[in-house]
């Protein structure tokens, strides 16, 4: 039992409300002191349907797609924002307060329970079981309490160490080198990139994590591989999945009461995935037996373990590894191609060879800070909070507002521009990023239960963004590239880069 208390020491200015905050949080709290969760601000309530209505035509949530909604929200209604149940979904808090943030993250943090993928859920734990499979862990993604803990500290070791992930250098190097050779082979006169740069992006990501994950290189590069292909498939896939289960996860959908087409579709999605991935992971094994040297990687290590736990993890690496991974550097790119200066310094950077680059991580970091694939993290509370006052009760699913918290003035100056200097200059400079609140911008997650896949992601992006500077001087014309909220920030385009090579 939590028994801590915090005071709040400092002093909330962005947002329109003046909210007085005497205290932050405390499970212990005093309840007659507090306000009901009922009074916490947020879109209006009517009876029977809710706040439905405000996920209609006029309503606050009718473009629920448009990743400014929250900073909008925060600015009406302040740092805590209430969402109630709809069609059987748990009640939401939105909170772009770091202190609070801090608080629920860490309270939270023994066996956090993260609210993500119930549609993965239920095919993992109930649709494979109905079937007849057994299933004790169903992965990282959709387990929770023991079962996630036990199967966290399993493969802890096998992803997180760096010894293991260093393996990967020669080969992510050697993906990064084709989707080079394959850009320059797609351009047009004008140095623009004739593909759907989405899928480029995208394909390049699978094709990374395929190395660690699968074993196996999947050559999703080679331009007569056929639609019909497994490796196709898999991408087309993965594309489809994300799409409908967005439609289900986190739009107001009816499947949790009773089979919706969509719900029906995702379910073969799944099982899809499932069987080729299982594919792949053979494919991957035999490569093993021809396999030189001694040092283990990562889908060797998971074997040991047993087969299951290779093809669960290797089924939450492609769920989670690839659009996050594909959508961070269409950003970075992006901000790059528009700051000509940083992205001159960057290239001197990595002209130098120099093995420690500091204005690369900087590069990538103020960049998710800018333009951040997952917008918050989220908790659902094990307990009952006092938040800013009002009483939150167990169940509730907390969103951390990290992209709304990340551009406002007070927590980083001179939030909306693109400056990586403020990750190196020190404590001194009024742009050093220590001076905000260290929960205001988490890209990786927090805790014992944050990305364990950053030590991967962090290669292949530093990998792809380092040959792409070096090999093109990136322009961008044109007002920025649309972005969409849905379970991800997706960049959707126009991709108005011009690649020219470098002299
Ligand atoms: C730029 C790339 C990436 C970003 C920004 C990112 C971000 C995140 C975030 C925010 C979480 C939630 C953490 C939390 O709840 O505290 C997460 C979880 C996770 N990520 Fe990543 N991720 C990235 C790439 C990857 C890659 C390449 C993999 C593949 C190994 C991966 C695998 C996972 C898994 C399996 C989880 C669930 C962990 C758990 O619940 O125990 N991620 N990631």
């Amino acid at each position: 039992m939590q028994t801590s208390k915090f005071k709040s020491l400092f002093n909330l200015a962005a947002i329109n409300k003046n909210v007085i905050r005497t205290s932050v949080t405390t499970t212990a709290a005093k309840s007659e002191n507090l306000k009901p969760w009922k009074e916490i601000p947020g879109p209006s309530s009517l009876p029977i349907i809710g706040q439905l209505h405000h996920f209609m035509f006029g309503g606050v949530f009718t473009n629920m797609e448009d990743p400014q909604t929250i900073t909008r929200l925060a600015k009406k209604y302040g740092p805590i924002i209430r969402l109630d149940s709809i069609f059987g979904k748990p009640p939401l808090i939105f909170l772009s307060d770091p202190e609070s943030a801090a608080f629920v993250l860490r309270s939270e943090n023994w066996m956090p329970i993260r609210p993500d993928l119930e549609s993965l859920e239920y095919y993992r734990k109930y649709y494979k079981k109905n079937k007849g499979n057994k299933v004790r862990t169903t992965g990282l993604s959709t387990e929770h309490g023991e079962l996630w803990k036990e199967f966290r500290s399993t493969v802890n070791p096998v992803l997180l160490q760096p010894k293991t992930i260093k393996l990967y250098t020669a080969v992510i190097d050697e993906v990064a080198q084709d989707m080079i050779d394959r850009m320059k082979a797609s351009r047009d006169d004008n140095n623009m990139i004739t593909k759907d740069f989405y899928k480029e992006m995208n394909l390049w990501a699978l094709e990374s994590i395929g190395t660690v994950a699968l074993g196996c290189r999947l050559n999703c590069f080679d331009p007569n591989l056929p639609a019909e292909s497994p490796e196709w498939q898999l991408f087309e896939c993965i594309q489809e999945l994300f799409a409908t289960s967005y439609e289900i996860d986190f739009k107001p959908s009816l499947w949790r009461l009773f089979a919706t087409p969509k719900f029906n579709k995702a379910m073969k999605l799944y099982e899809q995935h499932e069987n080729l991935l299982k594919h792949f992971i053979n494919k991957g094994k035999d490569n093993l037996k021809n396999k030189s040297g001694i040092e283990k990687g990562v889908l060797e290590k998971l074997l040991e373990i047993n087969e299951e736990t290779a093809y669960i993890m290797a089924s939450d690496m492609l769920f989670a590894g690839v659009d996050t991974a594909a959508n961070t550097v269409t950003a970075t790119l992006y901000l790059l191609a528009n700051n000509p200066d940083k992205q001159a310094k960057l290239r001197e950077e990595i002209m130098s060879r120099s093995e420690r680059r500091p204005y690369l991580r900087a590069c990538i970091k103020e960049s998710m800070r800018l333009m951040p694939v997952v917008s918050g993290n989220a908790r659902k509370t094990s307990k009952m909070y006092n938040i800013l006052g009002y009483e939150v009760p167990k169940g509730v699913n907390v969103i951390f507002a990290h992209q709304a918290m990340s551009l406002m003035e007070n927590n980083f100056p001179k939030a909306n521009e693109f400056i990586p200097e403020r990750w190196l200059v020190k404590k001194n400079d009024p742009l050093y990023y220590g001076h905000a609140h260290p929960f205001v911008c988490l890209p990786f997650g927090f805790g014992v239960r944050s990305c364990i896949g950053r030590r991967i992601a962090e290669l292949e992006m530093d990998t792809f963004i380092s040959k792409l500077v070096e090999n093109f001087e990136m322009e961008w014309f044109g007002p920025p590239p649309k972005t969409v909220h849905r379970a991800l920030n997706y960049i959707m385009g126009p991709y108005n880069f011009i690649f020219k090579d470098i002299k």
